[in-house]
């Protein structure tokens, strides 16, 4: 387990570039399983959960070249299926949530795919229903073995269908459409997720040769096609790295320039962060945060009631960055109820925020209130462990606006999906020390 050692109160200042992003790399990665044609992939983040799906899909004999930071060449053409069946397998398989994507293109092109029930945040049940039931749908035998908690799908050939998914589950759409991809006729999925991810996916697969329409809504229509060629395919900024640098600058009064943000993949994220009472300026496709030195104020909605900020499925707004903005109303000049619906742990980690002096009733699993300190009292600067991804950065955040030197230890959290966090911070002026391994 490693550590940052962060001394916080320090005012932050200049430009920072996101990294692509990592739920979108993870469906990508996944893609080139499609095809034994070459498919080049660039602003890959070099992250803990991308290098562990890349280190598996190495493993599964897909040929993988370098050609610099972040650009990758991908070949599979001679997939090792026998892997999947390896006690390796189940050690690598269950490492991270994104694995879970190998599934769909695996049955969709060899008649088979299988996987350990997979890792990622824990954060509340996070069940994979929808996905099986979509191959199910598409004809696929589905076994589980409660005992190995393994899964499996086998269809001679997959059959286009209509289905309504149970839930708009991200990772589910991505598998089932990388699955009907190459099945035989139409399938419609219904009540789809639509994120900036999937989206991206569906342009790359019809660059590929696939025929996807409905792209960006929550109704895809897929003409099976009997193979996949090749294409180069860029990852988008990363914009739920995006919103936690919106949240930094705030929080730290700092006045932050991020820079080619694809503003119009962003959805609600500009405008949830001015409910809060964050400045955000456009420039050009560059968001500049200036220092907010009188700090921010809540806007209550028009009848004068308290705002909620709660997450949907998109073009709703991400769960991913709740707990960054539920950090931040820490330090609002008003109060705010934080409703985060998809995940019920997720909010737990307010206790060590509350531990830091912030103002913030966990009403239940699901909802807190916060009642802003308008920078009148600091948070308090301390020891703590990160729980999950987003909590571990909005934990950072807190304690480099906090007085004093906190401790945050299980970082290997925040590596998962933040790259080189510590540099680059440490470029725009954060006092932040990494101490590996203890
Ligand atoms: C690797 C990856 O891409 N992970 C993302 C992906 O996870 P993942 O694809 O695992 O998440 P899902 O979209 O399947 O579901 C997330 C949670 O929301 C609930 N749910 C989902 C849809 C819905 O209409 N109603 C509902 O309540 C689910 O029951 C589950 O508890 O999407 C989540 C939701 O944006 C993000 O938090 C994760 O960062
Ligand atoms: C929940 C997240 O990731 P994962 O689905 O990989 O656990 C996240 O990125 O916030």
């Amino acid at each position: 387990m490693s550590t940052f050692i962060i001394e916080g109160g320090h005012q932050l200042k200049g430009k920072i570039q996101p990294q692509g992003a990592k739920n979108e790399a993870l469906q990508i990665l996944c893609a080139v399983l499609l095809t034994a044609e070459e498919i080049q992939i660039d602003n890959i983040p070099d992250i803990i959960d991308v290098n562990k799906l890349i280190a598996l899909l190495k493993k599964l004999g897909v040929k993988i070249n370098k050609l610099g930071k972040g650009s990758y060449t991908f070949k599979a053409d001679d997939v090792n299926l026998d892997y999947l069946e390896s006690a390796q397998f189940k050690e690598d398989g269950k490492g991270l949530r994104g694995s879970i994507m190998i599934v769909g293109p695996l049955l969709g092109r060899f008649g088979r795919g299988y996987i350990p029930k997979p890792g990622g945040d824990k954060i509340g049940r996070r069940r994979l229903d929808t996905h099986f039931q979509g191959f199910i749908d598409l004809g696929a035998k589905f076994r589980y073995n409660k005992e190995d908690l393994f899964y499996g799908v086998e269809a001679k050939k997959l059959k286009g269908t209509y289905m309504l998914l149970d839930e708009a589950s991200v990772t589910g759409t991505a598998n089932i459409v990388m699955a009907a991809v190459l099945a035989e006729g139409t399938t419609t999925i219904y009540n789809a997720a639509c994120e900036p991810y999937l989206q991206q996916l569906c342009k790359m697969l019809n660059r590929m040769g696939a025929k996807i329409s409905g792209v960006g809504s929550n109704m895809l229509i897929i003409e099976g096609v009997e193979s996949l060629g090749g294409t180069i395919h860029r990852m988008l900024p990363d914009m739920i790295e995006i919103g936690s640098w919106i949240g930094l600058a705030a929080m730290t009064k700092s006045e932050l320039t991020i820079t080619n943000v694809s503003w119009d993949d962003l959805g609600q994220m500009p405008s949830v962060f001015r409910k809060i009472g964050i400045t955000i300026e456009r420039q050009g496709d560059n968001i500049h945060i200036p220092a907010h030195v009188d700090g921010y104020e809540v806007q209550n909605y028009i009848d004068g009631s308290i705002l909620t900020v709660s997450d949907a499925p998109w073009p709703g707004f991400t769960p991913d960055l709740l707990s960054i903005i539920l950090t931040v109303l820490t330090q609002a000049r008003g109060e705010a109820i934080v409703h985060q619906k998809m995940f019920e742990s997720r909010l737990f980690f307010v206790d060590k925020l509350i531990d830091m002096g912030a103002k913030i009733i966990l009403c239940d699993p699901h909802r807190a209130t916060v009642i802003g300190h308008d920078f009148k009292s600091t948070l308090k600067a301390t020891t703590m462990t990160s729980p999950d991804i987003r909590a571990g950065v909005s934990l950072l955040i807190a304690a480099l606006s906090a007085k004093g030197t906190s401790v945050i230890h299980n970082i290997e959290q925040i590596d998962r999906g933040y790259e080189n966090i510590d540099e680059r911070l440490r470029a725009i002026g954060a006092k932040i020390e990494r101490v590996e391994g203890n």
